[in-house]
């Protein structure tokens, strides 16, 4: 097998809206071309992500950060990030109206994902409701609400659950609360919402024009906001103002030392609560 050196980089992606940005390069001319010499993408959920990193059938990829305290020799990549420093629209849990958070008894998670899933565990310990069990579940709002009395969806199931708020209660009849889980944690934490960053695999050779591959094609992406709105306008139902809040204001995409300093608080509580083993960020800096 050709060492990683003379192969592509095989890089897993997310295939949601919100990493859209990031991606531009890869995506787009007058770059792509060039790019997809040296890298070969794979599209899939976070929770692959990390799975794919873990088991090194992935050189680099976009690493839901939980993932990082459990899988060792993770090196995260400067610069890039899925953030959000407050309200982020698509990490929802979803809970009955009647039934207040600390009455909550089964949550069905989203297996997409890993890190909503830490947080959200703090969270509840934070809410007085240490005892909540969470069952994993594909994203599928009513199904999950079928099984469990709350349910936590992410990406792009949560964007257009959110969108169906109004339906939701027509068809169902049944009132409920979103609560909008970056803003949850910046209320009570006061700290952005650091989601996913770049990481490398253990052992893959890593030089200066990795990490400015993707630096690079963050900084096109959000230099082409309005393109990726007319683009995933026709790929989501939803329409082009929603996009271009989601990626100009809901999500973050810069590693900046609030969001390494959220990165840290949010290893610190995970630790705590007893959700993630202790990890400790090597002397990151953030980027500007
Ligand atoms: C903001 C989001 O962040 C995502 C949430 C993740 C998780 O919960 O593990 C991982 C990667 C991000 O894409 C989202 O997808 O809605």
């Amino acid at each position: 097998m050709a060492s990683p050196a003379q192969r592509r980089l095989r890089i897993a992606a997310i295939r949601f809206l919100n990493p859209a940005p990031l991606m531009w390069d890869f995506d787009h001319a007058p770059h792509a071309e060039r790019l997809a010499e040296r890298y070969q993408i794979d599209w899939m959920l976070p929770s692959e992500c990390a799975d794919r990193l873990a088991t090194g059938a992935a050189d680099i990829g976009l690493v839901p950060i939980a993932a990082l305290a459990v899988t060792p020799g993770l090196r995260i990549l400067p610069g890039c990030t899925i953030a959000s420093k407050d309200r982020v629209r698509s990490l929802l849990l979803v809970r009955r109206t009647r039934q207040p958070l600390s009455a909550i008894r089964t949550v069905a998670a989203d297996t997409a994902s890993r890190t909503t899933i830490a947080y959200s565990r703090i969270l509840f310990q934070k809410w007085g409701n240490a005892g909540a069990e969470f069952v994993p579940m594909a994203a599928d709002l009513d199904a999950m609400l079928e099984k469990a009395d709350a349910a936590i969806v992410i990406g792009d199931p949560a964007l257009l659950a959110l969108e169906e708020e109004a339906n939701q209660l027509e068809r169902s009849g049944e009132e409920l609360v979103y609560h909008d889980l970056a803003h949850e944690w910046r209320a009570l934490t006061g700290l952005p919402f650091v989601s996913a960053v770049w990481c490398a695999a253990p052992g893959v050779p890593l030089d200066d024009r990795v990490a400015e591959d993707f630096i690079r094609s963050r900084d096109h992406g959000l230099a082409n906001i309005e393109a990726l709105a007319e683009e995933w306008a026709g790929k989501l139902p939803l329409d082009e103002s929603t996009i271009r809040h989601y990626l100009s204001v809901n999500i973050h995409y810069v590693l900046d030392e609030e969001c390494v300093a959220g990165m840290e608080g949010f290893f610190e509580a995970a630790a705590e609560a007893g959700v993630l083993p202790r990890y400790e960020l090597a002397g990151m800096a953030g980027a500007r």
